[in-house]
């Protein structure tokens, strides 16, 4: 076992300016992280997404799923989603989310990317449903993938690789000031899960 992998260095700020990332890397085991995935792949109601752009519907290969405290709807994409009832491995994962990061979350996106051919183009989080500079915990499972921010107007950049059973947050002026996203690395041919627990306001 990597034991510095599991030392978590959540205080220091992945971003030089305009938000707050901190990177707390694995915080669970390799063989509960493993069970994790498992259980997520079989148990979630996964979903092709749809994207409504320039009056066209485009379909993406990678899966979602989105679950929350009550039916919540929710505007992503141009497309109003509804939420499902936590399943009983999210409510661990979002207890432990909570645990590691001192916040409160009541919905979970969770991504499902086959391989490396699917990823997410730039985008930032800040959407109206979203609490104001709340705080995103994104949990990921399965192949370790880069992911990459860059400021929206110096274009500056900086990139992280989320690691199985690791735990990122986005916090404060994240989304105001830059975009972030998952690029394709076609060489991966492994799967990868990704939770971001969100805060919902209505
Ligand atoms: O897959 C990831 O790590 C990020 C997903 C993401 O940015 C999102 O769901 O908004
Ligand atoms: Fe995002």
């Amino acid at each position: 076992m990597d034991l510095f992998a599991l030392v978590p260095e959540p205080d220091k700020n992945l971003l030089p300016q305009d938000g707050i990332v901190n990177y707390y890397g694995k915080i669970i085991t390799n063989e509960q992280a493993d069970n994790y995935l498992h259980r997520l792949l079989h148990h979630i109601a996964w979903k092709n997404d749809e994207a409504h752009i320039f009056g066209k519907t485009f379909i993406t290969k990678r899966k979602v799923a989105w679950y929350g405290d009550q039916s919540f709807e929710y505007t992503y994409s141009n497309a109003t989603k509804r939420a499902l009832p936590w399943t009983p491995e999210l409510l661990e994962l979002k207890a432990l989310a909570e645990k590691e990061t001192g916040e409160n979350f009541n919905s979970c996106l969770l991504n499902l990317y086959h391989n490396g051919t699917e990823g997410m183009a730039w985008h930032s989080d800040g959407e109206k449903d979203l609490k104001k500079n709340g705080a995103i915990g994104s949990l990921s499972f399965g192949a370790e993938r880069k992911f990459s921010f860059k400021h929206k107007q110096t274009k500056e950049t900086v990139s992280v690789l989320l690691e199985h059973g690791s735990l990122l947050v986005m916090k404060g002026a994240t989304q105001t000031n830059w975009l972030h996203r998952l690029p394709p690395i076609k060489t991966i041919n492994q799967a990868r899960v990704n939770l971001t627990f969100r805060t919902i306001v209505f």
